[in-house]
């Protein structure tokens, strides 16, 4: 069976990963594409000579589009996503699942509904070789219970349009999924301190931020998130446990000697540094559509990191510890 893919937003991921679908992935094929930028469509779509449709709409009531993919901008996630569970069709959706937790709930409430697990959220760091082989450590009781972790997500550069909020939003969401899933638990409050402002900044952004989170056991998490830092994407994490630690190891790069420096590349973004964990991300995502066994980030994630994100941004504004109010998790979700 060859999984027909319609994608919905052909901007910088969307093209990505019809690129990803095209050449990487087997046993799928781009069939429909459609953006509010006809033109680009109609640009994407013929590289991998599927059709350009009108609409996002026209993509999700399409008979040969099996299963969707929604890379458009956030606030227009929520339409498709629950447009596709109306239909019936598997329905991947780049984070945020939606831009607010009302909505996210809608979704959730939509595929319970529905009756059985259409959704699968983009959190595609589960699927980063590392940070498996992390949680493979924790989960195996070697470093004994987790009591605190240390996360650093930084980025070269951030554009104008950028702003604070979005430093929890549309950055350090993927720490709070990362969070929940290596630990298995809730995080049920967050605070964030403001230090000095980088000067490699546009005037209205606060960067970096240091957010702590705490988790239902009591775990303490830190994360730095530095969005100009200048020199390249950075990502961290280490988790310290009664009896060890355990550290995310860093992309892989020759180690140069010479002119009296030793030196090793730094990756320069998300792309380079996640590109085998969306491969693997939708080659998984397929072959669980063929299987009809979802296994992926849920809506159920997607909400809950929607409340937290939520929780974190008024925290940034208050400057106080927010508590996260999560409703509870409904047996559908496991
Ligand atoms: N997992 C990850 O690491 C990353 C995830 N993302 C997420 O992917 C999504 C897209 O981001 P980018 O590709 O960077 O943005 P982008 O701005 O490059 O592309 C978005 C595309 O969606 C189109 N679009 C907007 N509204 C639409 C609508 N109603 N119907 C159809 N098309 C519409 C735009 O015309 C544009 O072509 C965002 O939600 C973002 O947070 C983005 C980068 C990395
Ligand atoms: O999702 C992503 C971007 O949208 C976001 O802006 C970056 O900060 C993240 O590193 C990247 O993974």
């Amino acid at each position: 069976m060859t999984v027909g893919i319609g994608v919905i937003g052909a901007g910088m991921i969307g093209q990505d990963h019809v690129r990803r679908i095209t050449d990487v992935v087997t046993g799928a094929e781009v069939v429909a594409v459609a953006d509010v930028d006809a033109a680009r469509a109609e640009e994407v779509a013929s590289r991998v000579h599927a059709r350009a449709l009108a609409s996002g709409q026209d993509v999700i009531d399409d008979d040969l589009v099996d299963a969707v993919v929604v890379t458009s901008w956030g606030p227009t996630h929520a339409e498709y996503v629950l447009g596709a569970i109306e239909a019936g069709k598997y329905v991947f959706c780049e984070k945020p699942l939606a831009t607010t937790a009302e909505d996210c709930l809608r979704i959730v409430d939509a595929e319970q509904a529905s009756g059985r697990r259409l959704v699968q959220v983009g959190f595609m760091r589960r699927y980063d070789a590392g940070y498996r082989a992390m949680k493979q450590v924790i989960d195996s009781g070697e470093i004994g219970a987790p009591l605190l972790m240390h996360c650093v997500h930084r980025n070269r550069s951030a554009p104008e349009s950028y702003h604070s909020d979005m430093a929890v939003q549309d950055t350090a969401i993927h720490e709070i999924d990362t969070i929940r899933w290596l630990l298995d638990e809730d995080i049920v409050s967050a605070q964030v301190v403001k230090p000095r402002r980088t000067s490699n900044r546009f005037e209205h952004l606060q960067d970096p931020q240091f957010m702590l989170f705490e988790t239902a056991s009591g775990a303490r998490v830190d994360l730095e998130v530095f969005v100009n830092c200048r020199y390249g994407y950075d990502i961290q994490c280490e988790t310290v446990g009664e009896t060890g630690t355990v550290r995310l190891p860093d992309p892989e790069s020759v180690w140069v000697r010479g002119a009296g420096q030793l030196r090793a590349n730094v990756v320069q973004d998300w792309k380079q540094r996640f590109g085998a964990a969306f491969d693997l991300e939708f080659t998984e995502w397929v072959s669980s559509i063929e299987d009809a066994r979802p296994a992926g980030p849920s809506a159920w994630d997607g909400y809950a990191a929607a409340v937290i994100s939520d929780a974190t941004t008024e925290a940034l504004h208050s400057g106080h510890v927010v508590s996260v109010l999560l409703k509870d998790r409904p047996a559908f979700y496991g």
